[in-house]
């Protein structure tokens, strides 16, 4: 892999586990900008956006995603990553971007079944359906500008892996 992958996406759309997956099966490296933002801060993302509110997130996120774009491995982003024209334009530019879309219900589900609420502090304030609609409405259009291809993540995360692997036509073995 001579550039990097990013993939993009609402949060529960699967961008660390295919990540992972992606990055095992082609033997690259693999890093995911919410876990190395908070390894660096040495707090969770909830305590971030509780001390210093959300810019103080989003402009640590965007570090975040300079400093790792050095590796030309899998990068999966966290969900908001392309609320920022700066953060879209620089990933199309130095790599592949990937928008691994699925449905609200699919979020919601996945979502409810594993929160994670010290990684994903609530965005409006609303219970988890309601606010993984809003989003996902406001967002959609950013993630396809984006994006390069858009893949169905709804699918499992092997079967995610292999269209990724085909739309880009990478040498892994299956
Ligand atoms: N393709 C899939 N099929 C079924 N479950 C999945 C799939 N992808 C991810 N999951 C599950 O959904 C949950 C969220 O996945 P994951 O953390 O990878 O999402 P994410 O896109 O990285 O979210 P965030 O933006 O918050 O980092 C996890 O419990 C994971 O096991
Ligand atoms: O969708 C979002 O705005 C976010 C998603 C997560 O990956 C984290 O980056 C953070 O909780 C913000
Ligand atoms: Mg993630």
């Amino acid at each position: 892999m001579t550039q990097p992958i990013f993939l993009i996406g609402p949060r529960g759309c699967g961008k660390t586990t295919v990540g992972l997956e992606l990055a095992r099966l082609c033997q690259s490296q693999f890093v995911d900008t919410d876990h190395w933002l908070q390894t660096h801060a040495g707090k969770s993302i909830a305590e971030i956006v509780e001390q210093e509110g959300w810019d103080s997130f989003r402009a640590r996120e965007t570090a975040t995603l300079e400093a790792v774009t050095a590796t030309s491995g899998i990068i999966a982003t966290g969900g908001g990553i392309i609320l920022s024209a700066y953060n879209r334009q620089f990933m199309r530019e130095k790599g592949i971007v990937i928008y691994l879309s699925a449905p609200v219900p699919v979020l919601v589900e996945r979502l409810e079944a594993s929160p994670e609420e010290g990684q994903r502090p609530t965005l409006t304030g609303k219970p988890i359906s309601e606010e993984v609609s809003a989003v996902l409405a406001e967002r959609d259009a950013l993630y396809r500008e984006a994006a390069h291809h858009v893949v169905d993540a709804s699918l499992t995360p092997a079967q995610v892996v292999q269209h990724i692997v085909r739309v880009l036509d990478l040498a892994c073995a299956s």
